[in-house]
C-alpha cells in the first residue's frame, strides 16, 4: 500500500469520527433507560472472565445486558443461555500495514473510537443506565464512556483490575514521557464515575489517597463461579479421553504410564479393565464390578499454571525451578531409592493452560530443557470454558507466577485454583495474603530454589503426601473449618457487594 493510500485512509477515518462526534453532540440527551447496562471490554471477551461474571450477573438480575468486546475465544456457556444478553463485537485491530508504531498506533486507536463510540451510542437501542468499563486498558475507553455519560446519561462503573500505565512501565520504563502521559490518562478520565470497584483493599486505599477518587467506592474480590469444584475420578476419566492430542505427542505419550481408552487414562482406571494394582474390593476377596473410574496410583502428579502469557509473569522462575526438581528427582529415586519407595518423588506433568504473547517463546524454551528430562514434562494448552474448572480441579497442585505490574491487584487464577479445591505455590508480591496465606492454603515462594523445594517436599511419597492433603482440605467447606472459611461464589458475593449499589435508584 502506497502511502498516499495509507494518508487518504487515516483522513477518512478522522473525517468518520468528527461526523460522529457532530451527530452526538447535536442529539438531544435522551434519558438512560432503567435496568440495561453496557459492559465494555477492549479485547476478547471469551477471555475475560471477570467481565463475562460481571454479565451474567447482571443479566441475571434483569437487566438488558449489551457486552462491547472482541470476538475471539468462546464465553462460558452460561452467558450463552442467557435471554437479555446481547453481544455487539468490535471489529478486529487492524493490521499495521507496515508503517511505523507512530503512524499505526494512532490509526489504531482511531479506528478504535470509531467502533466502541458506533457501539455505545447507535447500536445499544436506548442509553444504558450503566456503562461497566473494565481497566486496563484506559487509552481510549476511560476517556470515551465519561463522553457517553455525559451526552447519554449513563452511569459508569469503573471496574479497576489493574493499573494500565504500570503495565506500560513494565516494557518503557517509570521515567518514559508515553507512561507519564498514560497515568495522566488514567487518573484525569478515571477519577469521576458513580462508583469504583476495586480487586484488592489495597488498590482501593491507594487510589483513594494518590488520585482523590470521587464516587462510590467498593472492593470486589474476585470469586470463582459455583459451578467450580473438585473433579470427580469419574470427571477426571471423561477430561483425559477428550484432552487427547495435546498429551498425544512422542514427548509426552512415552513419559505418561501407559492407558487404553476407554478403560484407562494416565491418570485413572476402570475395573472393566484389568488392572496392574488390585482394588481395596478385590484385595478383601469382593467382586468389584462397578466400572466407576478411579485415580491409578502410578499416575504422575499434575501441576497446574494458568495465565495469559503476559510480561509481569515470569516463566523462567518456573522453567528452573522443575529443572531443579528434576535433579531432585533423579537423586532420591535413581540413587537413594530403596525398597519401600518412602520418600521418593513422582513424574510431573506440568501444563500451562491460556493464550497470550510470550508463550511461545517459553514453550520453545521448555522444548529444548525436556529433552534431558527423565521426571518433568511441560505442556501448554488452552480448555474450553467447560474443562478449564475440571482440569484445575483434577490437579494436585497450583502455581502461580503472577507478580502484579503496580503490586495492587491479585491472580484470579488462583481464586479459581481455590475453587476448585487445589491449593497452590504462589509468587510473593505486595497484596498477595490477601487471598494466599502461607502454610494454610497454599505456600509462598521467592525464587525458583524455593518453588523447587515446595513441590518436592508437597510430593513426597505422592499420592499420598499428608502436607499436601493438609493444605487441601482448608479449601473444603466443612464443619471443622467453617469458622475460618472465608470463601463465596462469584453471585453470593455481587449479590452482597453489588447488587445495593446497582438496584439503589430502582427501589427509591
Ligand atoms: N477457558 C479458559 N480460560 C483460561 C485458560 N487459561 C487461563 N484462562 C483464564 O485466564 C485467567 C488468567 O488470566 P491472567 O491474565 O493470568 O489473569 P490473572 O493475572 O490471574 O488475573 C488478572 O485479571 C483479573 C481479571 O481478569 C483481575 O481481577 C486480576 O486482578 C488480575 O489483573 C484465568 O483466571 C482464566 O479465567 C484456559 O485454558 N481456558
Amino acid at each position: 500500500m502506497t502511502s498516499d493510500t495509507v494518508l487518504s485512509l487515516q483522513i477518512l477515518s478522522l473525517a468518520a469520527f468528527c461526523f460522529v462526534v457532530w451527530k452526538v453532540v447535536r442529539q438531544p440527551v435522551e434519558r438512560a433507560s432503567f435496568r440495561s447496562v453496557a459492559i465494555l471490554v477492549l479485547g476478547d471477551i471469551g477471555r475475560s472472565p471477570r467481565m463475562m461474571y460481571h454479565s451474567e450477573s447482571f443479566a441475571e438480575n434483569g437487566f438488558e445486558t449489551y457486552i462491547v468486546g472482541n470476538k475471539g475465544s468462546k464465553p462460558v456457556p452460561s452467558l450463552l443461555s442467557i435471554p437479555r444478553v446481547h453481544f455487539l463485537y468490535l471489529p478486529d485491530a487492524p493490521s499495521t500495514l507496515g508503517l511505523p508504531f507512530i503512524l499505526s498506533a494512532p490509526r489504531k486507536v482511531l479506528l478504535q473510537v470509531f467502533s466502541i463510540l458506533n457501539a455505545l451510542l447507535y447500536r445499544i437501542p436506548h442509553p444504558p443506565e450503566y456503562i461497566v468499563v473494565q481497566n486496563p486498558p484506559s487509552i481510549p475507553t476511560l476517556a470515551l464512556v465519561w463522553l457517553v455519560s455525559k451526552l447519554r446519561g449513563s452511569k459508569v462503573i469503573i471496574d479497576w483490575h489493574n493499573l494500565g500505565y504500570s503495565i506500560l512501565a513494565l516494557k518503557l520504563g517509570n521515567e518514559h514521557p508515553f507512561v507519564k502521559a498514560a497515568k495522566w490518562f488514567e487518573s484525569y478520565f478515571g477519577r469521576s464515575a458513580y462508583a469504583h470497584l476495586f480487586v484488592t483493599n489495597a488498590m482501593k486505599e491507594h487510589l483513594v489517597k494518590e488520585w482523590n477518587l470521587q464516587g462510590q467506592k467498593i472492593v470486589l474480590h474476585d470469586r470463582p463461579p459455583g459451578h467450580f469444584h473438585r473433579t470427580s475420578p469419574s470427571e477426571i476419566h471423561e477430561l483425559f479421553q477428550r484432552l487427547g492430542p495435546p498429551l498425544d505427542t512422542n514427548a509426552i505419550r512415552d513419559f505418561l504410564p501407559s492407558s487404553t481408552a476407554p478403560y484407562s487414562t494416565p491418570f485413572t482406571k476402570t475395573s472393566s479393565q484389568p488392572s496392574k494394582y488390585p482394588t481395596t474390593l478385590e484385595l478383601d476377596g469382593e467382586f468389584d464390578s462397578s466400572p466407576m473410574p478411579s485415580q491409578r496410583e502410578d499416575r504422575p502428579a499434575l501441576l497446574i499454571s494458568s495465565t495469559s502469557w503476559t510480561p509481569d509473569e515470569d516463566f523462567s522462575i518456573l522453567l528452573k525451578a522443575l529443572g531443579l526438581y528434576e535433579e531432585k528427582a533423579r537423586a532420591r529415586n535413581e540413587i537413594e531409592i530403596d525398597e519401600s519407595k518412602e520418600g521418593s518423588l513422582p513424574k510431573v506433568l506440568m501444563v500451562v493452560t491460556g493464550k497470550g504473547p510470550d508463550r511461545e517463546k517459553y514453550m520453545n524454551e521448555v522444548g529444548r530443557l525436556q529433552e534431558d528430562w527423565r521426571w518433568v514434562r511441560c505442556v501448554s494448552m488452552w480448555l474450553e470454558p467447560q474443562d478449564y474448572p475440571l482440569i484445575l480441579g483434577s490437579a494436585d497442585l497450583g502455581i502461580s507466577l503472577h507478580s502484579s505490574s503496580s503490586a495492587l491487584d491479585l491472580p484470579m487464577k488462583v481464586v479459581d485454583m481455590f475453587g476448585c479445591g487445589l491449593p497452590v505455590c504462589a509468587l510473593d508480591f505486595a497484596c498477595l495474603d490477601e487471598l494466599v496465606h502461607d502454610g494454610v492454603n497454599g505456600l509462598v515462594f521467592h525464587n525458583a530454589q524455593e518453588l523447587a523445594t515446595q513441590i518436592a517436599s508437597l510430593l513426597t511419597s505422592f499420592p499420598n503426601s499428608p502436607t499436601l492433603t493438609a493444605l487441601r482440605k482448608s479449601l473444603e467447606r466443612s464443619e471443622q473449618n467453617a469458622a475460618r472459611w472465608e470463601w463465596s461464589t462469584w453471585s453470593e458475593n455481587w449479590n452482597t457487594v453489588m447488587k445495593p449499589l446497582i438496584t439503589h435508584n430502582v427501589n427509591n
